[in-house]
Formats: structure tokens, C-alpha cells, sequence
């Protein structure tokens, strides 16, 4: 499949490149067919030369003289002999075209005694899932012909299948997941456990593809992806998943690697991700990765169920607009967001019916990255307040128009708890670490055609957007630059793409008074309107952010605060 380079400014470029190349492939193909006998002759005369030489050093000194007389000789007697030079020309091309000929040994026909046995077997391993009684030509029986079964094979170093293509009956019901699964599973089996494999049912032709999957690179570290402004890499796949590459660096090495690429804005048809894994799979990893890709264009509302300061590096960075842990600032920071999200919408429209263009304050990305919502649901429940996930419905169903994104991310097993909103407007899935065949089904609503393995690196796992296929993915290493058992290459690659701090933490906040700093916040983001004047508010189509409780907790209309602000 070809693949499409990046930039997508160079991609014009790139096309005409690849036809220069493409032409000039072809080009020294046919000049290398037409001079084909040429070169033979040539590197036939350069061994006869060779040989020679060889012999002329080999003949003792005493003996030369001998030698050289004898060749003199032989050149006066063809000199005069009719037709002698022509004939002895004819002689030495024969002769150079005889030497010169390709001597590479033919590749062995046919499979060794070792593969054979391994091809008899799995063909008989195959015969009860592939035969019926009252077929009259089975094309699987037992001691039958596997030459006819596996039209296509190929080993790799150990031994093992690397390909492989399987027939197999008509009568195969191999449009059902369950007697497929079988197969599969058998093949996994018989193939050699801890490799994955992609298995390409052709329905039509009754014919299976077996391939074995080369491990994804897990030594990618976070770094500035060459993308278009609302493209976030989420990681890393195979390269038949995907029709690009993306030029990475990697220390001083530079090389291409097929990416999954997630649109988010207007357009998108997957305006929002979920993310879920098992405990310590990288499910914060990637939200991380996400995040410091979205700083570039957009502004971050980070609220952490899981409150172990997985994004504390973000904190008062230019463009992050507040990170929570707590339960009362989750809850002000997403009412903010429902707010934010009905202002814009509501500015959008307006701006629209008037036939004015959109204004520029609806147009700067917002992020909401929702990390452990279960955790709140919890700690909700308990304390007798409001779901936070509850305050999730606006900014997800009406996000994509107000160019707000969500990125949702929790463990596996709390997908029951996650609401309706989420799991209905979350399009783009992913789901790290080891999970059955099922929970990949129940979250990506398809299967991934690819054997699930039991050991898989921090950061591996399986992306769908909206209904296209499951990638296998691998998430660049993005650790938390602050947590100790991280790399000093891979903190620095973080580091180096954290924005300057704008806004201190918390901890380090000058005593401003409540209404400046509220102002001053404002002003710098253009987000939140002012607060409506008493009277106006029915008439004021804009919503106004903060009421009740969110008000009280926080005055400023965008929250601002540490992650060790509240942990209540
Ligand atoms: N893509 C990755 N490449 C390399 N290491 C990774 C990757 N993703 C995660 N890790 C490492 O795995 C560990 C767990 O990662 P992370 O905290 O992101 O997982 P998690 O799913 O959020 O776990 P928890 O739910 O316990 O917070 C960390 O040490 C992290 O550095």
C-alpha cells in the first residue's frame, strides 16, 4: 500500500518525487533487461581476467618465460589462420559469457523435512474443523493432501510460520465470529504462542491469511509530531493499518513510522476519545501525550480523578487553564466547561444567523481531559453531591461545533459506570494493556482481527475511530517528567515540550485580590463572559458560568489552581 509522507504541504512534492522515482525505477529496469547480455559479458571477462592473474602468480618464475612463449605463439598462429582473430573473439565472448552467468544457487524448492511435518500437522489439526462426513472430495482428511489445503507458505529463522494461506471448504461458515474464533485460535495455537498474528478472512475466495505481526516500537519517546493543526498522534501501528508515515526522530536516528492519527474540531466525525485499561496499562501516559500535543493549538482543562498528580507538570503552564483533583474543583471546572461549551455555541450560532464570521474566541481549541471519573462517582456518592460525569452531556454532545474536545480515561472495569453521555458521544476508543476478545468488543464494537498476547509493554494496545478498523497501537513514552523512576532522556523529551509557566502553582500564588485576579484571568482568556447583570439574565441568551456552588468555590471564571489545591 503506498504510503503518503508528511508534511501534507510537501505532499504534492512528495507525489511528483515518488512518480521521478518511480519513473526512474522503471527506466533502469528496462536499460538493466536490454544490457543484460552486456553486463554478463563484462563480469565474465573481469573473472577471466581474475583467473589469469591468479595463474600467472601461481607459475614459478622459472617457468614463465615458458609460458609466455607458448601464449605467443598460440596469438601468431590465430593472427594467421582465415577468419583466426574473429574466431578467437567469438571463443573469449563464449567463453566470457559462460563465466560471467549468474551463479546465485536456486532457492530450495518446496519445504524442508522439518516444515514439511509442522505443514502435515497443522493440516491435520485442521481436519475436524474443516471436513464433513458426507462431502464427497474433502479437501481435509486425514493422511490427505496439505499441498492442496496451504496454497501459500513461508517460514521464518526459527522454523515458525511467517505467512501462510489456508484454504477451505465452501460449506466453512465463515462469516460467524464463533467457528472463525475457533480457527484462530488453533492457528495462534499451533503457530507458536507469544507472537501476534493478523488473520484476513477472504469470504469470497475461501481463503485465510495467516501473518505474523513484528513487535511495535516501544523506544519512541514524546516529541513534536509534524501534523496539521487538529490531528493528534495517539501512537504508533502497523504499517498495512495505516496510508502514512510520520518522520520521528529517535536520539540521532531519523525514521518513518506509521501513525494513528485522531482529527478532532468541526469536522471530525470522532469529536471526542475514551481511553481504558487496566490499572498501570498508560491510560494517564496517553492522556499526557495527548495533552502537551493539544497545548500547541488549544487551551487544557485537566481534572484527575485518580489524584496521584500524574499532571502536575502541566500546572500553570501557559495555555492550561486549571488542573483538579478534587471533587468541588472537578465540579466547578466542568460547569465551567458546560458553560464555556453553551457560550460558544451560542456565539457561533448567533454570529451564523447574522451572516458575520465566527468570532475569535469560539475558535481557540478547548481540551477537557477527564482522567478517573469513576473515582468521583464514588466520592460523590458518598459525600451526597453531584456526579461530576453529569455535567459531561453538554460539552460532549454539543463540543464538536464549540470546538471543544473531551478526552475521557479510566480503568476497564468501570465502563458500567461511565454515563450514557460518555459512552454514546465517545467515537474514538482506545484500550491499553491486556483485555479478552470481549471487553475489546464491548469497547470498540468490533474485535481487532489481530491475537491478543498475554505480555504487552506499557502504552500497547488496540485505537478505533468512530467505524474504521482496529489499529494495534503503541503509545509514545510521555512518563510524568516528575516521577523518579522516569528516564532522563524521556523526562527531558517531556520537559522540552512543556510550555513556559505562565501562572504559578498554587503553592507560589502572590496574595492578589480575588476580583483582579478574576479579572485579569479573564481578560487574558476571552473565554467566560461577565457575569450578568441583575434583570438581564432572561433576556441574555449567553449563559453565565459559576452558579451556586461552583460560584462560591471558585470566583474566578476560569479556574485556575494547583493540583494540590483541595483534595477533598
Ligand atoms: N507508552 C509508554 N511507554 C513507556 N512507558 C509507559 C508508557 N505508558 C505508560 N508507561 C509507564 O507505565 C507506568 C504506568 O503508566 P500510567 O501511570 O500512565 O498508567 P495508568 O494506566 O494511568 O495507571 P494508573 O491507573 O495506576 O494511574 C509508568 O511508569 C509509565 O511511565
Amino acid at each position: 500500500m503506498a504510503r503518503r509522507p508528511l508534511p501534507r504541504i510537501l505532499s504534492n512534492g512528495g507525489a511528483r518525487l515518488a512518480r521521478s522515482r518511480e519513473l526512474a525505477r522503471t527506466a533502469a529496469d528496462s536499460a538493466g533487461d536490454v544490457l543484460q547480455p552486456l553486463i554478463t559479458i563484462a563480469r565474465g571477462l573481469r573473472r577471466l581476467a581474475a583467473a589469469g592473474r591468479r595463474r600467472w602468480t601461481g607459475t614459478p618464475k622459472d617457468r614463465r618465460g615458458g609460458v609466455l612463449f607458448l601464449a605467443a605463439s598460440v596469438v601468431l598462429v590465430v593472427a594467421l589462420v582465415p577468419y583466426g582473430p574473429l574466431l578467437a573473439v567469438i571463443s573469449l565472448m563464449a567463453a566470457a559469457a559462460w563465466q560471467g552467468r549468474d551463479r546465485t544457487p536456486p532457492a530450495p524448492k518446496g519445504p524442508d523435512d522439518a516444515q514439511t511435518e509442522r505443514l502435515r500437522s497443522l493440516y491435520e489439526a485442521l481436519v475436524p474443523y474443516f471436513s464433513l462426513a458426507e462431502d464427497p472430495e474433502p479437501l481435509y482428511a486425514h493422511g490427505g493432501a496439505w499441498e492442496k489445503a496451504f496454497p501459500a507458505y513461508e517460514f521464518d529463522d526459527t522454523g515458525r510460520f511467517a505467512h501462510l494461506v489456508i484454504r477451505y471448504p465452501a460449506y466453512f461458515t465463515d462469516g460467524e465470529a464463533e467457528p472463525r474464533a475457533r480457527i484462530e485460535h488453533l492457528l495462534a495455537a499451533k503457530s507458536g504462542r507469544g507472537r501476534e498474528y493478523r488473520f484476513s478472512w477472504n469470504e469470497e475466495a475461501n481463503h485465510l491469511s495467516v501473518d505474523v505481526l513484528a513487535a511495535l516500537p516501544t523506544d519512541i519517546a514524546a516529541q513534536r509530531f509534524v501534523t496539521a493543526p487538529g490531528e493528534t498522534v495517539l501512537g504508533f501501528t502497523d504499517p498495512t493499518g495505516v496510508q502514512r508515515t510520520l518522520p520521528l526522530t529517535h536520539g540521532e536516528e531519523r525514521r518513518d513510522v506509521p501513525p494513528v492519527v485522531w482529527r478532532t474540531g468541526i469536522r471530525s466525525t470522532e469529536p471526542h476519545l475514551l481511553v481504558l485499561g487496566q490499572p498501570g496499562t498508560g491510560t494517564s501516559t496517553l492522556l499526557r501525550s495527548v495533552a502537551l500535543q493539544a497545548l500547541h493549538h488549544g487551551d487544557l482543562l485537566i481534572v484527575d480523578g485518580g489524584g496521584t498528580g500524574e499532571y502536575a507538570c502541566l500546572t500553570g503552564r501557559d495555555g492550561v487553564l486549571a488542573v483538579e483533583c478534587g471533587l468541588t474543583g472537578a465540579l466547578t471546572s466542568l460547569e465551567w466547561a458546560a458553560h464555556e461549551t453553551e457560550r460558544r455555541l451560542i456565539s457561533v450560532n448567533r454570529a451564523r444567523q447574522e451572516g458575520r464570521p465566527v468570532p475569535d474566541d469560539t475558535k481557540r481549541p478547548l481540551w477537557v481531559f477527564l482522567d478517573r471519573p469513576s473515582a468521583f462517582a464514588h466520592l460523590a456518592a458518598a459525600d451526597g453531591r453531584r456526579d461530576p460525569q453529569s455535567l459531561l452531556q453538554v460539552p460532549l454532545r454539543h463540543g464538536r461545533a464549540a470546538n471543544v474536545t473531551m478526552v475521557v480515561a479510566d480503568q476497564l472495569d468501570a465502563l458500567d459506570i461511565l454515563s450514557d453521555a460518555v459512552r454514546q458521544h465517545t467515537r474514538a476508543r482506545v484500550v491499553l494493556g491486556p483485555a479478552t476478545a470481549d471487553e475489546l468488543t464491548a469497547v470498540l464494537g468490533a474485535p481487532p482481527r489481530t491475537t491478543p498476547v498475554d505480555q504487552v509493554p506499557p502504552g500497547r494496545g488496540y485505537a478505533r475511530l468512530g467505524a474504521g478498523p482496529v489499529h494495534r497501537l503503541q503509545v509514545p513514552a510521555t512518563p510524568d517528567p516528575y516521577d523518579d523512576a522516569t528516564s532522563d532522556a524521556h523526562r527531558q523529551a517531556v520537559l522540552d515540550l512543556l510550555p513556559p509557566r505562565t501562572t504559578p502553582a498554587d503553592g507560589e500564588r502572590a496574595p492578589v485580590p480575588v476580583e483582579a485576579e478574576a479579572e485579569k484571568i479573564s481578560t487574558k482568556k476571552q473565554t467566560a463572559p461577565a457575569e450578568s447583570e441583575p434583570g438581564t439574565a432572561g433576556a441574555d441568551p449567553e449563559p453565565t458560568p459559576f452558579v451556586g456552588e461552583a460560584a462560591s468555590a471558585s470566583p474566578a471564571p476560569v479556574p485556575a489552581k494547583a493540583v494540590a489545591a483541595e483534595t477533598s
